[in-house]
């Protein structure tokens, strides 16, 4: 099975991107998702982030305080690398059943933030890189996330690989710029795909 990587920075257009290989029948995982839902639903797990950032972290129903959790981690590196360090590797292992149980489809695809950060490239057979500029992907997410400000949203930035050296490990790149065209650049790359089923 081909395994295709979509990553870019908070803003660039990933979920956008991968919306449109979904309407075009490929199968798509969606880390962000997928990393919420296992710190929700796997116990062992839960109570280790419990342990590490304290009881605040789940609700009184048992739901993640992703408040909580982004205005401490988000600010602070070990507390975010310790994040990731405890999150990871069960996004890592849920991916892999998941691949397993999409045999029907010519390539499926991965959509992760972090896809350099967390060593989940490895997983992948080829990397594209969604590009944006950064005044363009900040003014997209004050918009989409209303409770972020400029200050949040450039905190987060900061955690991240830099768009270049992304651009410069990829394989491909989709310039979703408010320039280029995107949908040309998504069918170009299917077809590549496919061709090499
Ligand atoms: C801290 C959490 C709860 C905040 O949730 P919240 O809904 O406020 O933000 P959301 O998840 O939408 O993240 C906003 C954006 O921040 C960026 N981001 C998310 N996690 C991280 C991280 N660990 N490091 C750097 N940037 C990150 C992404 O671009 C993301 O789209 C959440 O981001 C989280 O659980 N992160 C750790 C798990 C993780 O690394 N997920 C990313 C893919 S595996
Ligand atoms: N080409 C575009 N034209 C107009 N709006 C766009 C375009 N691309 C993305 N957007 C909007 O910008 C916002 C950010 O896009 P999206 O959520 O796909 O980014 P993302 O890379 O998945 O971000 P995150 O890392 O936060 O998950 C969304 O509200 C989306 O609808």
């Amino acid at each position: 099975m081909l395994k295709i990587g979509i990553t870019g920075g908070i803003g660039v257009g990933k979920t956008v991107v991968c919306r449109m290989f979904a309407i075009l029948g490929v199968p798509v995982y969606d880390a962000d998702t997928r990393a919420k839902w296992v710190m929700r639903y796997d116990e062992a797990l839960k109570q280790e982030l419990t342990d590490a950032f304290g009881p605040e972290t789940y609700t009184q129903e048992g739901e993640l305080n992703r408040t909580y959790l982004a205005k401490t981690a988000f600010h602070d590196p070990q507390k975010l690398a310790l994040l990731n360090s405890l999150v990871h590797p069960h996004v890592g292992n849920d991916f892999e059943h998941w691949v397993e149980a999409q045999s029907s489809a010519p390539y499926v695809i991965k959509e992760a933030a972090l896809m350099y950060e967390s060593e989940s490239w490895r997983q992948m057979d080829e990397i594209i890189v969604v590009s944006a500029p950064l005044e363009v992907r900040i003014k997209r997410v004050l918009q989409r996330d209303p409770h972020r400000t400029q200050h949040d949203i450039e905190a987060i930035i900061g955690k991240q690989l830099k768009e270049e050296d992304k651009k410069a490990r990829a394989q491909h790149i989709i310039y979703n710029d408010d320039q280029q065209l995107v949908i040309p650049q998504v069918l170009k790359l299917h077809e590549l795909f496919i061709s090499k089923k």
